[in-house]
């Protein structure tokens, strides 16, 4: 039978995936290898797994087929096999929004606890609210996209002939529904940047000047750059991180972008950098940090189920000692950005708290970019001035 076929195929993917890399990664590799799956077998198998982690850790103690079928009920609005023979009594209700498919189920199934979905003892920041937190884990996030403001009405209307309904969500953003496969309708991608709208939003803390030069400390492929580069053109920049390899991905955004004026370093900013950067000195610090992600798992739920909370103390300490090397590098009276993709307040208000008791900072703005309200991630940042130690 059809549905025992989909079953099988999820509980086979299930066993073989083990949160070690990312689940979109690992289902590249999975079909690719189970070349007997067709497309509709991929889809289902995609959507069954997918649903299931959203629902992290709520009701364990019911069976694997059950918690799939309470999963797939509450992130889909159109049923499956597995709720048309495991929940019958709830297929016709698929359509209803979000909160009340959860009472519904709070109504089937008595021990189901929302904050079960996202089952950490670590403490959220405070400007958090749990319940639209955890809500939000049961629909997919958006994909965004950032746009010249003269760009944003073409790109619409391509976007339109080609069947996708693109949401204008500020002058300059533009929200698609997830999976558009945007590589194949613009293969040209050179007037828009792929950024979440939170991460856009960093943006506002940042307030670069002519001529100033700036550092990207932990750049990656440069997205924080690029706000930055298009806040004010007229900036230098240095863009450093550890990985060479996500350095190489830079070169190609910035030439499409009009960004020509940086330099580029391979970094390790847990190091000692004196012999590279002694001569050094900025007008401003982005330090978009390294850390747990859990602002993202919207797009990545696996980590509900498979994230080791240890690994937040590890963060928090890294975080703070990277602040502690790259600030000695910033000017008086000029801005250090700290940025966290992360909910944890140990990742976010105590690592500013600890920069403010340790290092010549001074608070000017901090902010909990809360994106679940909007099908987008939830991101941290605070603004913090250096200040002459004596006037501390
Ligand atoms: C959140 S990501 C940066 C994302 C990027 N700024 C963007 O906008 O796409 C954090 C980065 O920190 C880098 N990183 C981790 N440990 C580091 C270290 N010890 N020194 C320098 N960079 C480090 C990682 O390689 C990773 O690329």
């Amino acid at each position: 039978m059809r549905v025992e076929h989909q079953i099988r195929a999820f509980e086979q993917i299930f066993k073989s995936y083990d949160g070690v890399q990312p689940l979109h990664r690992f289902l590249f590799a999975y079909f690719k290898k189970n070349k007997q799956m067709g497309s509709s077998d991929r889809r289902w198998a995609n959507r069954y797994i997918y649903s299931f982690f959203r629902l992290g850790k709520a009701l364990m103690k019911e069976d694997q087929l059950t918690r799939l079928a309470i999963a797939d009920f509450l992130c889909n609005p159109t049923p499956g096999l597995v709720v048309e023979t495991t929940l019958p009594e709830l297929k016709d209700q698929t359509g209803l929004p979000v909160k009340e498919k959860i009472t519904l189920i709070q109504q089937h199934f008595p021990a189901f606890k929302l904050k079960e979905v996202f089952n950490f003892k670590e403490q959220l920041s405070e400007a958090i609210d749990e319940l639209s937190f955890f809500e939000s884990y049961f629909t997919q996030p958006d994909l965004f996209l950032r746009v010249k403001a003269n760009d944003i009405s073409q790109l619409t209307k391509t976007l339109k002939e080609n069947g996708v309904e693109a949401i204008t969500v500020g002058p300059t953003t533009l929200a698609l529904p997830n999976g558009t496969r945007l590589e194949q309708i613009i293969p040209d991608q050179k007037h828009f940047q792929i950024q979440d709208l939170s991460s856009q939003k960093t943006g506002d803390l940042f307030d670069p000047q002519t001529w100033d030069y700036w550092w990207d400390c932990c750049a990656a492929s440069g997205g924080k750059s690029l706000l930055l580069h298009d806040l004010q053109p007229n900036i230098q920049l240095l863009v450093s991180d550890v990985r060479e390899n996500s350095l190489n991905n830079l070169d190609e955004r910035f030439r499409d972008a009009g960004l020509k004026k940086y330099q580029k370093k391979v970094l390790d900013l847990l190091l000692n950098n004196e012999v590279d950067l002694h001569h050094y000195e900025f007008d401003g610090i982005v330090l978009d940090a390294p850390c747990s992600g859990s602002g993202t798992w919207g797009r990545t739920p696996e980590m509900l189920y498979y994230f080791d909370e240890h690994k937040v103390s590890y963060f928090s300490k890294l975080q703070k000692n990277i602040a502690a090397n790259v600030v000695k590098y910033l000017k008086d009276g000029k801005p250090l950005i700290y940025i966290t993709c992360s909910v944890f307040k140990k990742e976010n208000e105590e690592v500013v708290s600890w920069l403010l008791e340790n290092l010549p900072l001074k608070l000017e703005r901090v902010e909990v970019i809360k994106g679940y309200g909007n099908k987008a991630d939830t991101m941290f940042a605070a603004r913090l001035i250096k200040a002459d130690a004596s006037n501390l």
